[in-house]
């Protein structure tokens, strides 16, 4: 259901890579579905300035590019009131926000019995992470916190000690009700499949432990560059945009205990409880950095830059279910080809009927509407008695009746609506900030270089020894 009460959707970092891939046709999609409300405005906010017919071309472009048609449909209809103003976060002031929103807010209720203040207002904060704090405060300066959610993106701090200065910031702003920390791998519609296939079906559930499970793997290879963002990315890494946040949140996920109850907010309690016991990661052992050849050379990029574009990890998960069960995450750009895979590797005995027995795997494809896909070993057809391997696989986007939701619309909806049950708590955060602590400061392993249109630093593959990454050439 759509919300009743009008809505301003202001829009940090309108013109970034963000904004324009993933919200803009978010928000046009449920626009076409009927899930805005019928009164609203989109006001977008940057550093460059640009006139509000110049950000009216730039969203129609950017649905039309990145949106799937049933958003694109949506574009010319998103909303008949948009509007842009200057950054809000250089020097903790909002200048011309405050007038901006009293404009938008009298335009919507006109000619309605409602009131100024029944105005719904969300910041969307696309913005990097250095910006979160200079926005935040800017906001309670100008005094338009009351009543309002904001939306941070990740990293949610770029450290433990950063981590835990945003959330002072942003508490003695805003109480937490009204905060929307956002990790948009576990709004994806296969990353909730995985409790789902695991509490409702014994084949899985009773496989999902240390008895079952020799590997887990976290696999999100990018064929991406990063040209189009040099100035965030070279600011940020693969660790930091990746690893501490969508691989650990999706490592929680899989490692969860089964809640005290069934329901979101037991789901969101185990999630959050299972990464206290992520052992602190230790890079000398367990972490490869890499950063692909040619990278220097983007614009924007410092020409002795040592950020890494990919990193690979060993994380161990300290509790009776996994324990000695590694957890391998990987991820970077410019590899070989793209995808976003969780795999448990199945324990199996080493020979049967004296020949090697092939791989046991559960994998859930966690990109577009999820896949999952059963992989074993079967007796080949024929006369011979021969080992073969087949696999069982599901589309998600098949089951019917539904309807997918990409991660973006389905996240930024429950903002809507006030359900904040996929939201990260800066308790889960505060744990997932220790056990990546190690890998920041002189722990720090140099980047590997690695060629674009790789599987990255060959140091990886040892990593997943014996049973190597499921996904490889
Ligand atoms: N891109 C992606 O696929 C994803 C990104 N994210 C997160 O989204 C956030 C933005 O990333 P992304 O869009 O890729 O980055 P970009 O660099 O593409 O865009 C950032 C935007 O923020 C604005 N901006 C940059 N610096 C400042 C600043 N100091 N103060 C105010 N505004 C600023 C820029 O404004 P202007 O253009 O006017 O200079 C730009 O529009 C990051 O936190 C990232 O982790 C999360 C998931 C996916
Ligand atoms: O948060 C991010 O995620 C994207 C990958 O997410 P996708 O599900 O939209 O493909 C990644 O490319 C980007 O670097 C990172 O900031």
């Amino acid at each position: 259901m759509a919300p009743d009460k009008p809505l301003i959707f202001v829009l940090h970092g309108a013109r970034g890579d963000l904004a324009s891939r993933m919200v803009l046709p978010a928000l046009a999609l449920l626009q076409r579905r009927g899930l805005m409300p019928e009164r609203w405005a989109l006001l977008g906010t940057g550093r460059t300035p640009i006139s509000s017919q110049e950000f009216d071309e730039l969203l129609h472009d950017a649905v039309g590019e990145h949106g799937d048609d049933e958003a694109a449909r949506g574009a010319h209809e998103l909303t008949d009131h948009t509007a842009y103003c200057g950054d809000v976060s250089d020097d903790d002031s909002a200048d011309e926000l405050p007038g901006e929103l009293d404009r938008l807010r009298g335009v919507l209720v006109d000619g309605t019995d409602a009131g100024p203040q029944d105005v719904d207002v969300v910041h969307y904060l696309a913005v990097p992470p250095s910006s979160f704090g200079p926005i935040t405060r800017a906001l309670d300066r100008a005094g338009l916190t009351d009543g309002i959610r904001v939306v941070y993106e990740k990293p949610y701090g770029t450290s433990p000690e950063g981590f835990r200065e945003l959330d002072e910031t942003v508490h003695e702003a805003l109480s937490e009700d009204q905060v929307f920390r956002i990790d948009h791998f576990l709004g994806k519609e296969a990353t909730q499949n995985l409790h789902v296939l695991r509490f409702a079906n014994e084949l899985f559930g009773g496989a999902w432990s240390r008895e079952h499970v020799a590997q887990v793997q976290i696999d999100v290879p990018e064929t991406l560059d990063v040209a189009q963002r040099a100035e965030f990315y070279d600011a940020t890494g693969a660790a930091l945009d990746m690893l501490v946040t969508h691989l650990f949140q999706v490592a929680a996920e899989v490692a969860m205990e089964p809640p005290e109850h069934l329901d979101a907010a037991g789901l969101s309690a185990a999630r959050e409880e299972v990464i206290r016991h992520f052992r602190p990661l230790d890079p000398a052992r367990d972490v490869v950095l890499g950063q692909f050849e040619g990278y220097r050379d983007i614009e924007g990029i410092d020409d002795s830059s040592t950020t890494d574009t990919f990193v690979a990890a060993r994380l161990w998960v300290d509790t009776d279910r996994w324990r000695d069960v590694p957890f391998l995450l990987r991820t970077g750009k410019r590899m070989a080809r793209s995808a976003q895979q969780v795999t448990l590797v199945l324990r199996a005995p080493d020979e049967l009927f004296g020949e090697p027995v092939g791989p046991n795997r559960i994998q859930v494809s966690l990109a577009g509407s999820g896949r999952i896909e059963v992989v074993t070993t079967v007796k080949r057809p024929g006369t011979e008695l021969a080992l073969g391997t087949g696999t069982v696989d599901l589309a998600l986007e098949d089951v019917e009746p539904g309807e997918p939701v990409p991660p973006y619309a389905g996240l930024i909806e429950d903002v809507l609506v006030g359900d904040r049950a996929l939201f990260t708590t800066a308790e889960g955060l505060a744990s997932a900030w220790a056990a990546f602590d190690p890998l920041l400061g002189d722990g720090r392993p140099e980047p590997q270089p690695y060629a674009p249109g790789s599987w990255g630093p060959s140091a990886a593959d040892d990593l997943a020894a014996p049973h190597g990454w499921a996904l490889h050439d």
